[in-house]
C-alpha cells in the first residue's frame, strides 16, 4: 500500500467563502492571533505546499515566524523551518520568488520535465497527487500543511487526500465573482466532523477532521470502479466493480456485460477469481451503483454473491433507484452484519453513465 503524510489543510475566507478579493494586493484576513495560530500549525508540520498561483499572486516565504518555535523543532530534532513546496505544470515561477530565495528550507518543485529553469530548488517529475504524497513521504514528510490557493485546495479534497481542515472564517464579504474561491466545483466525496471552534478576536476558527470512511483509498477504487463502466453496452445499468485485497491491492475487476451479455460487474468481477478465493474474506467490493438483490437473467443476485463469497466489505456510490425493482441490497448486507458504506457524492457520476436508462436524469 501506498504511503502519503498526513494532511492538513488550513486557509482563511471572508464569511462569503472568498480566499482574496480581485485587486493585485493580497487580502488578509487573519488578525494578529490568527497568524500565530497558523504559525504554530506550521511549525507541526515538516513541509509546507502551495499552488504556483499563490507563490505568482502573494509572494510568500512559507516560513515558521516565531523564533520560540523554531528553537523548539531545532530541540526536537527537526530542521530549522518545514520543507516548502509547490506545483506547477506551466513551469511559470520566478526564481526571485521569496519561495526560493528566503531561508535555508528545502524547496521542492513538481513539475513536468523541462518546463523549470533557473531556480534554486529540486525539480521533482510530476505526476498525479498522490504521486507527489508517495515523493514526499518519502523524502521524509510526515505531516504535510497545504495553504492553498482554491485550485490545490479543491483537488485535495475532491480526491480525499484531506485528513484535517483548519477554516478561519473572517468578519466580512468580498462578494466579488472574480475573487478566487475557497474551493471550486467538483464532488467532495468524504465527511468532515467539526472537532472544535475558537474564537479569535472577530475571526472563528473551525477545525475538521476527515471521517475515516471512505478513506481515501476508498475513492480511489470507486472512482475505478465507476470508470470500469466505460465499457459496457448501453443496455441496462452500467455498472463498475473492483474488488480489493485487505492490502488495498486490486484483486479483479469487472463491468456489466463482461464475460456474459447478462453478467453484473459484481458478478463478472467474482468470476474471474477462484470459489473460496481466501482474500475474499477481507477483501472491498468497490461497485458503481448498490449491489442488485433480485434478478431474472441468473439465479443469484450480486448481494447473495457477495454474502456467498464472504466479502465483508461494500463501497458504492448510486443507490439504486426504482426504475425496474425496488432493490434493497444495502440493507441486506447491513442486516447480514457486512460493512456498507456510501458515496453519494460520486452517484452524479454513476448517472451520466446511465442516462439511457428512462428516468435516469444527471
Ligand atoms: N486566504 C488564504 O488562506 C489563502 C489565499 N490564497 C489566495 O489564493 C489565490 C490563488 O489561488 P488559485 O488561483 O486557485 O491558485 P493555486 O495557488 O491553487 O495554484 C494553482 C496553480 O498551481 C499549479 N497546480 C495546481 N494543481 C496542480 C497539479 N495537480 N499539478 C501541477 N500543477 C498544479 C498550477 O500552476 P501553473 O499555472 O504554473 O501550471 C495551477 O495554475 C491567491 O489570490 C492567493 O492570495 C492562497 C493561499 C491561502
Ligand atoms: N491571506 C492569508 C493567508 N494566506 C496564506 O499565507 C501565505 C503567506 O505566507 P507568508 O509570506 O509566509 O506570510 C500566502 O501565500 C497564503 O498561502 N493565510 C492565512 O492564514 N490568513 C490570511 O489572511
Amino acid at each position: 500500500m501506498i504511503q502519503r503524510p498526513h494532511v492538513l489543510l488550513s486557509a482563511a475566507v471572508s464569511l462569503d467563502g472568498y480566499l482574496d478579493d480581485a485587486s493585485d494586493t493580497r487580502l488578509v484576513l487573519s488578525n494578529e492571533e490568527d497568524w500565530a495560530r497558523v504559525d504554530g500549525l506550521r511549525a507541526a508540520s515538516d513541509a509546507i505546499l502551495v499552488g504556483a498561483n499563490t507563490i505568482r499572486a502573494d509572494n510568500p516565504r512559507l516560513l515558521v515566524r516565531s523564533p520560540e518555535l523554531v528553537a523548539k523543532r531545532v530541540a526536537e530534532g527537526s530542521p530549522e523551518q518545514p520543507v516548502k513546496v509547490t506545483l506547477t505544470r506551466s513551469g511559470s515561477l520566478d526564481p526571485a520568488a521569496q519561495f526560493f530565495t528566503v531561508g535555508d528550507a528545502e524547496k521542492l518543485v513538481y513539475a513536468p520535465p523541462g518546463v523549470v529553469t533557473g531556480v534554486k530548488a529540486t525539480v521533482v517529475e510530476l505526476s498525479g497527487l498522490r504521486e507527489v504524497l508517495a515523493d514526499l513521504h518519502a523524502r521524509g514528510v510526515r505531516r504535510l500543511m497545504v495553504e492553498g490557493g482554491g485550485a490545490v485546495h479543491t483537488q485535495f479534497l475532491t480526491e480525499g487526500l484531506v485528513d484535517e481542515l483548519h477554516l478561519a472564517v473572517a468578519p466580512f464579504f468580498v462578494g466579488d465573482p472574480n475573487a478566487p474561491r475557497f474551493v471550486g466545483p467538483g464532488a467532495f466525496p468524504r465527511g468532515l466532523t467539526l472537532v472544535e471552534s475558537t474564537r479569535l478576536g472577530d475571526i472563528a476558527v473551525l477545525e475538521y477532521h476527515a471521517t475515516p470512511e471512505p478513506s481515501d483509498v476508498d475513492i480511489r477504487h470507486l472512482r475505478e470502479a465507476i470508470a470500469l463502466a466505460e465499457n459496457c453496452p448501453p443496455r441496462t445499468f452500467r455498472v463498475g466493480a473492483v474488488i480489493t485485497a485487505a492490502d488495498g491491492e486490486v484483486i479483479t475487476t469487472g463491468f456489466s456485460g463482461d464475460g456474459d451479455p447478462a453478467n453484473h460487474a459484481e458478478e463478472a468481477a467474482l468470476a474471474k477469481l477462484e470459489p473460496g478465493d481466501p482474500r475474499l474474506a477481507e477483501a472491498t467490493m468497490y461497485t458503481s451503483l448498490e449491489p442488485c438483490s433480485s434478478r431474472t437473467s441468473h439465479p443469484r443476485s450480486c448481494t447473495q454473491l457477495i454474502l456467498d463469497a464472504g466479502i465483508p466489505r461494500v463501497v458504492f456510490a448510486w443507490r439504486e433507484p426504482s426504475v425496474f425493482v425496488d432493490c434493497v441490497g444495502a440493507e441486506t448486507l447491513e442486516a447480514a452484519g457486512r460493512r456498507v458504506i456510501e458515496v453519494p457524492a460520486l452517484a452524479a457520476d454513476v448517472r451520466r453513465a446511465n442516462t439511457h436508462i428512462p428516468g435516469v436524469h444527471l
